[in-house]
């Protein structure tokens, strides 16, 4: 078989650059892009609170056996996944992952030292952490409100949760020299009509106003805003709305947008949405996911959309400039395959996007020629990028093609068999 990926990658390459395209300065780019793999793909977003529910209107359906039920567990599982993936990534873990060791603090009394062994972890595997605040599976969230509440004490408990995840996310940066993505996702919403739609939408706000009030260095922390259309439980109004947050990061240099491909109508992709959030903005984080009819966090395959964000990153030259994070959970399938197949795919979709020769294209799109453009477009298609990828895979040292199903299914037999 090696041989085999190392002609078809010789070929490949020649073919390539009949089309001005340098096959191994991608792969040197692709190298040093990380995608931010997310801890809560292993444990169905249960974290380590013993929740028991996990509510915020988003749900995980299955029940494969073999979940992480600790940290241990979680971060062992995660550096099986890794070490099928080429290339060196990132985790991106959520405040309800915090370890107590016996002495649980609440959301509001989160600090550094609660995330200690995530970053051991990190600074031993030599990867980056991503951070999420955790408004959800909590009692102060039952109400359906945390940062737009109206009921002061709760809506204060959550801006302190806020502020004090920044301080944990600015500690990640520092302690592993990569800057922290802390990203601020919250469930608010109703289920029917709603009255007063301002009100809540003028006190979150008044929140993330208070919650970002500390500036932090940039080198060690940034700070996203997630949007949503819709969640179960919040059908009809949801307060953190894509216009909401436009406007706040419109307003704010500082904050960055999240855009989540499962947060929007079914017919919206956020592959048209990149450039625009670009007019205004200098930086973007993604939620790279795959909504089924709704948000249902489907595991990201090679799809059209997957293909068409890289193409807009490429295309734009935007890699530099976007952080790529993965968000689905799927518990209907082995976990570790989960997370394997989607980060596969995401990277296998950026290599896609990076043997596109673009500037042919440009020039034939700003000439006019819009039969060129659409032949081009589709000729592309099928020159032998899968070589490529497979030569990527093999120079990185990790299982070509189907071959880490295997290593999956012997660590599912070795390990995840015995958790019982
Ligand atoms: C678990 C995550 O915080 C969550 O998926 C969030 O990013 C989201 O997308 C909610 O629908
Ligand atoms: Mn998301």
């Amino acid at each position: 078989m090696e041989k085999f990926i190392l002609e078809n990658y010789k070929i490949a390459k020649k073919m390539y650059e009949t089309i001005g395209v340098d096959t191994d300065e991608v792969l040197e780019r692709v190298k040093k892009i990380p995608v931010s793999m997310h801890c809560w793909q292993g444990d169905d977003v249960m974290g380590f609170e013993g929740a028991g529910e996990l509510t915020g209107g988003i749900q995980t359906t299955g029940n494969y056996p073999g979940k992480a039920r600790n940290g241990e567990e979680l971060r062992c599982d995660m550096e099986k996944a890794l070490s099928l993936i080429p290339g060196t990534h990132k985790v991106n873990i959520h405040a309800s992952y915090a370890e107590f060791d016996g002495n649980k603090a609440d959301r509001d009394q989160l600090t550094p030292a609660h995330f200690e062994k995530w970053v051991a972890w990190a600074k031993k595997n030599g990867i980056g952490l991503d951070f999420n605040e955790t408004y959800f599976s909590h009692p102060k969230s039952e109400s359906g409100l945390t940062l737009s509440s109206g009921d002061e004490e709760i809506r204060r408990f959550w801006i302190e949760h806020g502020k004090r995840c920044r301080k944990i996310g600015e500690y990640f940066g520092r302690e592993l020299g990569q800057t922290c993505v802390t990203n601020l996702w919250i469930p608010d919403g109703y289920k029917d009509i709603t009255v007063d739609k301002l009100g809540p939408r003028m006190r979150l706000k008044k929140s993330l106003d208070e919650v970002f009030a500390e500036k932090i260095d940039s080198a060690y922390n940034i700070d996203s805003v997630e949007s949503k259309v819709f969640g179960i439980g919040s059908e009809s109004y949801v307060v953190g709305s894509h216009e909401f947050y436009m406007g706040y990061a419109a307003q704010h240099d500082d904050v960055m947008l999240t855009l989540d491909a499962g947060h929007f109508h079914p017919t919206e992709v956020i592959s048209g949405k990149i450039s625009s959030i670009f007019t205004f903005k200098n930086k973007l984080l993604l939620h790279v996911s795959r909504p089924v009819r709704w948000d249902s966090d489907h595991v990201v395959i090679f799809d059209d959309e997957l293909c068409a964000i890289m193409q807009e990153l490429n295309r734009n030259d935007l890699f530099g400039k976007t952080y790529i994070a993965l968000d689905f959970f799927d518990a209907s399938i082995n976990r570790i395959a989960a997370w394997v197949i989607g980060m596969r795919n995401t990277i296998k979709a950026m290599i896609f996007a990076m043997l596109e020769p673009v500037e042919t294209l440009k020039k034939a799109e700003a000439e006019g020629d819009f039969t060129s453009r659409l032949a081009l477009l589709e000729e592309y298609k099928s020159y032998p990028f899968s070589a490529v990828w497979d030569y990527y895979c093999q120079a990185m040292g990790v299982p070509v093609k189907e071959s880490w199903l295997n290593e999956v299914r012997t660590y599912e037999r070795d390990v995840l068999a015995k958790r019982i």
